[in-house]
């Protein structure tokens, strides 16, 4: 142990803030300080590790099992147990989730999940606002939320509007958007009603702290009694923890507040050709950008690899994985992983290696999409609304999405006429629904107006609930249609089979809020950038490193200005840097040089010439400007057929 982590791990003092370059141990350097207080004597249970994601804090409960092993103590998987270790949003819920802070915050915390946030967009474009606007008004409020400012300081006119329709659709349907998580915390922790959920952990230590949103850090704040850590680099802010990270909060932190003790690492560890390109990828960024100053562990060359196609690419880079594999078959597959641009070329290389025989574990594109109102591209969409239904029949979003499935408004018309009806006769949703059903039942005139289309939806819910209740795990799925479709199939793989809808539910619901890679250690992984926050990999293949997949189409677009596209350039940066870093020995980059310009466009891949090709339209593309960047520190490159030849494989 270094002497810096040493005192890290002895750290006694009231808040501390750790900061390095990529690489340099600050995440260990907590877990270190875990495991010392442990050993120390502090409860497990008084020890909150805080992390950007649901994966990142499953890979440190891992870690933190040998940091407790490491120093003698002993149960370390039942002492890591009881260690609290959530990302930052499932501390928040935590909080709010407490009989004492529902009664203060008059909400539950029901989240709407991303594709149930269109149904509630629907609803605020009946304030009549064009759709533009409002989406900037909304965003302008997640804002604001984000930053923990209170309401009545920062909505006015016409914002005031949104906001006040925002919270009466919410309210009526005991649901919270995703932004708002940490605002509610946040304030409830801060008010009078909030003192005994404070300090409720004596060591709080926070990883990837330029990751979080002010809200987010001001709640870990308020979270600890004794001490408080903070780890991280504003140069490796990814968007992973919330809408709006906050890494002036991490910059900040120890100028801001008094005695604050700062420790800083400048040890990268890791194949050092790895953490060069790195740090010379965020150089190129910022002058400013923290580097290490020294680099331990194994050198080993980091590559580029050219293909002149992606159906080259598909093929050529699984080949290689395939005999690399085969070279070392007992090597654990979970420490290979294949980084995705998007969701397209993570279901390719999916696709491509099961057929090679490989299992798959893919992280970070298991947000359902769909179109609510075609009721041909939302079957995700409903069989998940029904498994919500099934699990919990008075949930009242669940019928606010179910009613509006297949409806080019998604009955947004009528469920504002519901919601003034309710109202009127001072009741709930449900109440609204039965009177509806009933006025239709008997033949009666509407209650309001499309009264009688939300019956109809109503009584088929109804139905629907009534024909699945008591049917179980592989059976329910398949009455839902859900067996057959794709964004089911992980989760129909991992079944036993036996179990209920409730079950069922939270399991499809932890893939859209808390998703994690399988435990199996057979599987190779498949991850977007941002989902390798707080992971480590033996060997990284980064897919698609074209201008337009990395960086965005929006950091070359001419029709945005300047300012916009360098702040695009700029994020992508730091996502692709502290992303690929997380490769602990080998490092390779997989670009291609052309594509069907169909492709190209569609999928936003920034085309550099059009040529036609046998009569088709060919779209000329360039590799990832970061890796030119980082000129000396640059990978080497290789033909793509040279490198399957090197193996015997042409
Ligand atoms: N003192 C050390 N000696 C040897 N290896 C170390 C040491 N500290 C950390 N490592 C190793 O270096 C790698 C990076 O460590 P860690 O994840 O803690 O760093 P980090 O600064 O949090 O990384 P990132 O910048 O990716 O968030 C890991 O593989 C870890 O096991």
């Amino acid at each position: 142990m270094t002497e810096m982590m040493a005192e890290i791990a002895a750290f006694d003092g009231r808040t501390a803030k750790i900061v390095g370059p990529a690489r340099s141990g600050k995440t260990e350097a907590l877990l270190r300080r875990a495991a010392a207080a442990v050993a120390a004597g502090c409860a497990p249970e008084d020890i909150l590790v805080e992390t950007s994601t649901a994966e990142a804090a499953r890979v440190a409960r891992r870690r933190l099992v040998d940091a407790l092993a490491a120093v003698g103590v002993s149960g370390v998987e039942d002492i890591a147990g009881r260690i609290t270790v959530a990302c930052a949003q499932q501390v928040c819920l935590a909080v709010l989730e407490a009989p004492e802070a529902r009664a203060a915050t008059g909400r539950t915390p029901r989240v709407l999940a991303p594709f149930e946030y269109n149904f509630f967009l629907e609803d605020m474009k009946t304030l009549g606002t064009p759709a533009r606007r409002l989406r900037s008004e909304l965003s302008h409020i997640k804002k604001q939320w984000c930053a923990l400012a209170a309401e009545d300081e920062w909505a006015v006119g016409e914002e005031k509007d949104v906001l006040d329709l925002a919270h009466r659709l919410l309210d009526v349907t005991n649901a919270m958007l995703e932004d708002e998580v940490a605002y509610l915390c946040g304030r409830y922790l801060q008010s009078n009603e909030g003192a005994d959920a404070r300090q409720q952990f004596a060591l709080v230590l926070a990883d990837d702290f330029q990751n979080l949103s002010a809200a987010q850090q001001t709640c870990l704040c308020l979270l600890a009694r004794d001490q408080l850590i903070v780890a991280g680099n504003p140069d490796e802010t990814v968007r992973v923890a919330t809408s709006f990270p906050n890494p002036e909060g991490f910059a900040t932190f120890d100028t801001l507040r008094r005695n604050v003790t700062v420790f800083a690492l400048d040890t990268a560890f890791g194949n050092p050709n790895v953490t060069a390109f790195c740090d010379a990828v965020a150089r190129a960024g910022s002058e400013e950008a923290l580097v290490a100053a020294h680099r331990e562990g194994t050198i080993r060359d980091i590559a580029t690899v050219k293909w002149n196609t992606p159906d080259e690419e598909f093929n050529g880079l699984t080949r290689y994985l395939f005999a690399v594999s085969a070279e070392d078959p007992e090597a654990a597959q979970s420490d290979i992983c294949v980084v995705a641009p998007n969701k397209q070329w993570a279901h390719a290389f999916e696709q491509m290696l099961v057929r090679r025989g490989f299992a798959v574990s893919s992280l970070g594109f298991e947000r359902l999409t769909g179109d609510p109102r075609d009721t041909n591209r939302a079957r995700a969409l409903v069989a998940y609304t029904s498994l919500n239904l099934l699990a919990d029949p008075d949930d009242l979003f669940a019928w606010r999405a179910w009613v509006g499935f297949g409806n080019y408004l998604t009955y947004s018309d009528g469920w504002h006429f519901l919601m003034d009806w309710c109202d009127e006769h001072d009741a709930g949703i449900l109440d609204a629904l039965e009177a509806a059903t009933a006025a239709r039942t008997a033949g009666e005139a509407e209650p309001f107006p499309r009264a009688e289309r939300l019956a109809e939806r109503y009584e088929a819910g109804r139905a629907m609930i009534a024909a699945h209740a008591g049917r179980r795990g592989h059976n329910l799925l398949a009455a839902l249609d859900a067996d057959k479709l794709r964004d089911f199939a992980a989760l129909s793989a991992t079944l036993a089979g036996d179990e209920d809808a409730a079950t069922l539910y939270a399991m499809v619901r932890e893939t859209q809020f808390f998703p994690t890679h399988e435990a199996n250690v057979r599987a190779v992984r498949v991850s977007s950038y941002e989902q390798l926050c707080g992971c480590g990999y033996r060997a990284l293949y980064v897919t698609g490193c074209v201008d337009g997949f990395m960086p965005a189409r929006d950091a070359f677009e001419v029709v945005s200005t300047d300012a916009d596209r360098d702040r695009v350039r700029e994020a992508d940066r730091r996502t692709f840097a502290a992303g690929v870093a997380k490769a602990t020995d080998a490092l390779m980059f997989s670009t291609f040089s052309r594509a069907p310009l169909e492709l190209a466009e569609r999928t936003k891949m920034q085309v550099a010439r059009v040529r036609m090709e046998d009569s088709e339209r060919i779209a000329t593309l360039r590799p990832t400007c970061f890796i030119a960047e980082a000129g000396a520190a640059a990978p080497i490159t290789l033909g793509g057929q040279t490198l399957l030849a090197d193996l015997g494989m042409d």
